[in-house]
């Protein structure tokens, strides 16, 4: 069993959960709403130590239940590290249930400073107590480099958290980064609708492939993985994976995998960190002004997300 910390997943204090609608664009709470549930659970902040931990509950159609559907919660922390302590406890434990449950547990990293908040994983309890034998690493974008530029993805994967762990080489999927940007997101794509063949990959009921835990970071702008606001490739319906040449934020040449993947997963983590990135948490959980829709806005797993903000994320909620 790998969760065993005190900031357990499974007992962590949640003032509700709010229902997605189909379009997560939407948000069914005011920002006043928001600030009372934050103050609320500064309250119990004090009784559990530095964590604070805030989870909406609301729907149009009343209040929802955990067991109703997709769920979306939200968690503040005090400090970037008790976020990397229950970010370490909340992969635990989704990688204790999917190995027992399917005998793998697919995991699909960000590059950015995601990497940053998994550092708890490769420390006790976890690093000794998961199941690393059954994780399947994969990217959700990548950069069009070799593996041993300071660019890649893989690289800053490989040196923060996967060179301490023991998955097995084999089961880390990386891009093949001796092709072009559109050979290499069509090959990972391949790679994808093999494992889903070997049963590795779940499929969803639309078709897409279903992973497990979707680990995401965000950029100041409000992009995820290297779909960026305004960009035509937010809108792909029909592909897997996919490659950008002009991306807005060096270098230009990516894959990425497309929202209708993302939004197949079973759990997204949405890893938030700065008050650099305030307006667009803002955009997604609060009220906002603009009418333009960022790609944050359009993270709607199949399943349950969870998003893991620091104060500074959360200030202007
Ligand atoms: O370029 C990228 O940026 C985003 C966000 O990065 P962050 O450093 O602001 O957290 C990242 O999630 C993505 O994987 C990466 O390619």
């Amino acid at each position: 069993m790998a969760s065993s910390s005190a900031l357990s997943f499974s007992t962590c204090l949640r003032l509700g959960v709010r229902r997605r609608l189909h379009n997560p664009c939407i948000s069914l709470i005011s920002p006043a709403v928001v600030q009372k549930r934050l103050n609320h659970s500064i309250g119990f902040n004090k009784e559990i130590g530095n964590r604070f931990n805030c989870v909406i509950k609301a729907s149009t159609a009343g209040m929802a239940t955990e067991t109703s559907g997709a769920v979306e919660k939200v968690e503040v922390f005090d400090t970037e590290e008790t976020l990397a302590a229950s970010l370490a406890n909340y992969t635990a434990h989704l990688s204790d249930m999917f190995s027992k449950q399917r005998g793998a547990f697919t995991v699909v990293l960000s590059g950015g400073s995601l990497i940053k908040s998994l550092r708890k994983l490769v420390e006790p309890p976890y690093v000794d107590s998961i199941d690393w034998s059954k994780w399947h690493v994969f990217w959700v974008d990548e950069r069009v480099v070799p593996k041993d530029h300071e660019d890649s993805n893989y690289k800053l994967a490989f040196d923060g958290f996967l060179s301490q762990v023991p998955i097995l080489p084999g089961h880390v999927y990386a891009i093949n980064d001796a092709l072009s940007a559109e050979g290499a997101a069509d090959d990972y794509e391949i790679c994808l609708r093999h494992l889903v063949k070997n049963s590795v990959l779940d499929l969803s009921v639309s078709g897409f492939p279903k992973f497990d835990l979707m680990l995401l970071g965000m950029g100041p702008d409000g992009h995820v993985a290297s779909l960026f606001p305004g960009h035509p490739l937010v809108n792909e319906k029909e592909k897997w994976v996919t490659s950008i040449k002009d991306s807005p934020k060096p270098p230009p040449e990516r894959i990425t995998f497309t929202f209708p993947v993302i939004n197949s997963s079973a759990y997204i983590a949405l890893v938030v960190c700065g008050a650099g990135k305030a307006r667009p948490v803002q955009a997604a959980l609060g009220k906002s002004e603009n009418s333009n829709i960022l790609p944050v806005q359009m993270v709607s797993p199949e399943g349950e997300l969870t998003w893991f903000l620091d104060e500074g994320a959360a200030s202007k909620l």
